[in-house]
C-alpha cells in the first residue's frame, strides 16, 4: 500500500501539491488524473522517494519512507515498478538485455535463474522472437511492453506507470491497457498509473484521484465520478478535454 499524507511540494515559490493525501490499496488499479503539468509525474516521484516533499509523509507498506537515506529507500522501491512515459530503454541493448539489465545490476542472483525471469517477461509481453532485436526496430507499443516487462522482473507489488498511451495508436493503447488490467488479475499487482486521458480511467482503473490546482478535488471508485459536482469533473466529463 502506497500513501501520501498530506504532502504539500513546492518548486521554488511555486507550489505543485498543496496538502495532498491519496492511497493505493494493493491489488487495486488506482488512475490519478489531471491536465497537463498539475504535477501527475511528481507524485510518482514522491511515491519513489526520488524526490521529497516539503512537509507531510509518503508511506510504503506503512514504513514512512520520507525521512529515508538513499541506500534505505533501496529495498522500498524494488516493491514497485516503474514505467516512464518514454520507456527509458537502452538503444544499444537488446530486449532481454534490457529486461534484465538492472536484475543483474543489483540482485545476485545466478544466470539461469535471470534467464528464466526475462523467458517468462517475454512470455507474458508476447514478445517471443524478438529478444536479440534492439528497441528501435520495435513499434511503440512493444517498446512499451518491453519496459513493462523490464518493471515486470523484479516481482514487485505494485506497478507505477506514467502516461502509460501516450503517443500510441489506438489500437497499442488498448493492448497496454489490458495488458495493465490483466497484471492485477493474473499477477496480484497494484498499479498506479497518471494520465491526462479520461477514457483510460474508465476503461481500467477501479479508482480515481483528481488533481487540479495543487489539491485533489474527487478520490474514490471510478465508477462514482460522475456523481462529482466539481465544475472542472463535470466539464471533462462532458468536454473529454482537461486543458483548462
Ligand atoms: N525539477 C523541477 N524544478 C522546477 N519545476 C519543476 C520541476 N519538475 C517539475 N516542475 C514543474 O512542476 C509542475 C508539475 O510537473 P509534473 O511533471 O509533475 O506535471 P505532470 O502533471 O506530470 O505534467 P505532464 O503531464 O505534462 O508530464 C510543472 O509546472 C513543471 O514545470
Amino acid at each position: 500500500m502506497i500513501e501520501l499524507r498530506n504532502v504539500t511540494l513546492r518548486y521554488g515559490e511555486k507550489v505543485i501539491l498543496d496538502k495532498v493525501s491519496l492511497t493505493v490499496q494493493d491489488n487495486t488499479i488506482k488512475a490519478i488524473l489531471g491536465p497537463s503539468g498539475v504535477g501527475k509525474s511528481t507524485i510518482i516521484k514522491l511515491m519513489l522517494g526520488l524526490i521529497k516533499p516539503n512537509s507531510g509523509q509518503v508511506f510504503v507498506d506503512g514504513v514512512d519512507i520520507t525521512p529515508l537515506k538513499e541506500a534505505d529507500l533501496y529495498p522500498i522501491r524494488r516493491k514497485m515498478g516503474i514505467v516512464f512515459q518514454g520507456n527509458a530503454l537502452f538503444d544499444s541493448m537488446t530486449i532481454s538485455q534490457n529486461m534484465s539489465f538492472f536484475l543483474r545490476e543489483n540482485l545476485q542472483l545466478p544466470d539461469d535463474e535471470i534467464d528464466r525471469r526475462v523467458a517468462e517477461q517475454i512470455r507474458f509481453a508476447g514478445l517471443e522472437g524478438y529478444e536479440d532485436q534492439l528497441p528501435e526496430s520495435l513499434s511503440g507499443g512493444m517498446q512499451k511492453r518491453v519496459a513493462i516487462g523490464r518493471a515486470l522482473i523484479f516481482n514487485p507489488k505494485m506497478i507505477l506507470f506514467d502516461e502509460p498511451t501516450a503517443g500510441l495508436d489506438p489500437v497499442s493503447s488498448h493492448k497496454i491497457l489490458n495488458l495493465i488490467a490483466s497484471l492485477k488479475k493474473s499477477n496480484d499487482l497494484g498499479a498506479v498509473f497518471v494520465t491526462h486521458i479520461i477514457d483510460d480511467v474508465f476503461a481500467i482503473a477501479d479508482e480515481v484521484a483528481v488533481l487540479y490546482q495543487s489539491k485533489i478535488i474527487f478520490d474514490g471508485p471510478t465508477g462514482q465520478l460522475h456523481d462529482s459536482q466539481h465544475p472542472f469533473i463535470k466539464s471533462i466529463l462532458s468536454d473529454k478535454i482537461l486543458e483548462l
